[in-house]
């Protein structure tokens, strides 16, 4: 049995008058990966951001409820959001490559967090990129902008500078979405192995790979966190009916 890397509680969240998240209650497992799938605008992205406290600055949010990493509530007084979110890095659905070379966008993080020793910077950015299997590809051109890469490299490079300040979980939204079927499938197996080694967290349109790539899914509904199980158990045996009807194509 795996152990829970975060709990969420009775979480709920308002974007003004609309109550985006209706008392999600989820234990999210350490070293898994776990897909977060239903119809657009059910509230998946809005979840997976409640947990490295990325909405906080939306005018007008109020969430109530709480969400604990390793058994400490990351909402509570005096939490350091900077170091939160190095512990939860996060991966957007178009690549975000900043405008710097390849090698400054891994080096980044670890610079912020002050490590300046060129040896250990090198190491670390050869480690991030070995890691988001890009390494081979860029390792001639480290010093060249991280622009000139096609859409499927920047998304793997986004991986490697996530990777590089060593986070324990790392948040995922739909980050194959913009990408071709042969980057797509690489980012697919790279997640197979970062879980041996991170918790990951993935909002996805697409049923088919939460199935492929996933230990647990999530179906949300309208604001609602229907259905949670083993990807097996929620794909085989859906427990509720709006589950089935969803994953069997009826609608969504
Ligand atoms: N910044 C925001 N301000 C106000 N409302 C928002 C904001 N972001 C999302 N919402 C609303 O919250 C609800 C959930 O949106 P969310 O983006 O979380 O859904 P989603 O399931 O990720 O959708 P999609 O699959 O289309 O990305 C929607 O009603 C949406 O309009």
């Amino acid at each position: 049995m795996l152990a829970n890397k975060i709990i969420t509680k009775d979480l709920n969240l308002y974007y003004g008058e609309n109550h985006a998240l209706k008392t999600v209650n989820m234990n999210i497992k350490e070293k898994a990966v776990t897909a977060f799938i239903g119809p657009s605008g059910c509230g998946k992205s809005t979840f997976l951001k409640t947990l490295n406290r990325m909405n906080d600055l939306i005018p007008g949010v109020r969430i109530e409820g709480t969400v604990t990493l390793d058994g400490e509530d990351i909402y509570g007084q005096g939490v350091d959001t900077t170091l939160l979110r190095k512990k939860i890095g996060m991966v957007f659905q178009q690549p975000n490559p900043f405008p710097m070379s390849i090698y400054d966008n891994v080096a980044y993080g670890p610079r912020i967090h002050g490590i300046k020793h060129k040896a250990q910077l090198d190491e670390i950015v050869e480690k991030s990129l070995r890691s988001a299997a890009i390494f081979d590809e860029v390792k001639d051109r480290m010093k060249k902008s991280a622009l000139g890469l096609s859409g499927g490299q920047q998304q793997r490079l986004c991986i490697a500078r996530a990777l590089a300040v060593e986070p324990e979980v790392l948040l995922m939204d739909e980050p194959t979405s913009a990408l071709d079927p042969i980057s797509t499938l690489k980012i697919e197996d790279l997640m197979a192995e970062l879980k041996s080694e991170y918790t990951v967290v993935i909002v996805t349109h697409n049923m088919q790979q939460a199935a492929r790539i996933s230990d647990y899914t999530a179906f949300f509904l309208v604001g609602e966190m229907v259905e949670f199980n083993t990807t097996d158990e929620i794909f085989a045996r859906p427990k509720d009916k709006r589950t089935e009807d969803y994953i069997t194509g009826r609608f969504g």
